[in-house]
């Protein structure tokens, strides 16, 4: 298992690596889209996140983690994957929020007003300057991938035309000594995903060759995968053809694992559709045109692995 787990790229997103010059940092933007065609998922390094800030964000969650479920059950949102999750029959020892990023710091001031009525200023800014961050962690990595494959023309209007979710997990201990299901196996349906864990390892991958392994995420590095909205756009924008990484949360350690993550994916109403002039024999259709709020719709009412080919597929 352990030696399977290296052979998922580790790629180096440092201020330094991102200064490069022309060829280096084109190589780097290569390493990535490589990583995510042959992977679907890669290990980034990111200083800008610092260790105090990831230090800042776990101390908060495990405050609100800790309030009582009455107060957590006040987080509703109607739209899928943001609600309080809790003491679900599918994943009981999993526990979530989804914050909407859409609407930029008022997301945080008015969720940490709902669980602390008496404020938590120093969570809110947390919170915002979290996922401020990690939005450009997203964009600094999608304008990679654009540029590798060639459309670095179209990141402006893909800046505009996404939104993103900042998702807040918890999960607890095991209660006997076998290791327990976290989260099922499933694809993002989004376009991309930054995950970051504390100590706790658990994040397993399906890899190209049908095994589960797990990955082993150095602590302070980040998960980047690609979700099923990436490979259906990177088809739409170049053909490109990227694996949206399969993996789940399995638990074995005895200590709680507490993780949150960035979900991007385009904004309400945006439609995929690759261009005429990028279809031809060598390179087929793959999907449909959608609109990819009503592919996520459909996802939430048919759950399934292969939700994308079913709603799109040609
Ligand atoms: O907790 C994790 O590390 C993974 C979470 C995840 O896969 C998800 O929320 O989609
Ligand atoms: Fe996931």
């Amino acid at each position: 298992m352990g030696s399977e787990a290296q052979i998922i790229p580790s790629i180096n997103l440092s201020g330094e690596a991102l200064d490069l010059d022309g060829e280096r940092y084109k190589v780097l933007c290569t390493k990535v889209r490589e990583a995510l065609e042959n992977h679907g998922c890669f290990i980034a390094f990111y200083d800008k996140i610092s260790k105090g800030l990831r230090e800042d964000m776990f101390m908060g969650m495990m405050s609100l983690f800790d309030l009582p479920e009455e107060t957590k059950k006040k987080y509703v949102d109607p739209r899928p994957y943001r609600s309080y999750l809790g003491k679900s029959k599918i994943i009981p020892l999993h526990e979530s929020f989804g914050l909407d990023n859409e609407a930029g710091d008022k997301m945080a001031q008015e969720f940490t007003h709902l669980m602390w009525p008496e404020g938590n200023p120093s969570f809110c800014e947390t919170l915002k300057s979290m996922s401020s961050k990690l939005v450009e962690m997203n964009n600094t990595i999608m304008k990679m991938i654009f540029e590798s494959v060639g459309m670095g023309k179209l990141y402006n209007s893909h800046v505009e035309d996404s939104t993103s979710v900042l998702r807040i997990m918890k999960y607890k201990v095991p209660p006997s000594n076998e290791s327990a299901m976290g989260l099922v196996p499933h694809t993002d349906k989004d376009t991309l995903t930054i995950l970051c864990q504390n100590e706790v390892q658990g994040l397993e991958l399906l890899n190209t060759q049908g095994q589960w392994i797990t990955l082993i995420i150095p602590d302070g590095a980040f998960v980047v995968m690609a979700g099923d909205g990436l490979k259906a756009r990177a088809d739409a924008w170049s053909n490109a053809r990227f694996i949206a990484a399969k993996h789940k949360v399995m638990l074995s350690e005895k200590r709680e694992r507490y993780s949150f993550g960035l979900f991007a994916m385009p904004k309400e109403g945006a439609t995929i559709q690759v261009p005429d002039e990028l279809v031809d024999d060598d390179h087929p259709l793959l999907y449909q045109p959608f609109k990819f709020s009503d592919f996520f719709s459909y996802f939430v009412e048919n759950i399934s692995d292969d939700a994308l080919e079913l709603y799109a597929g040609v």
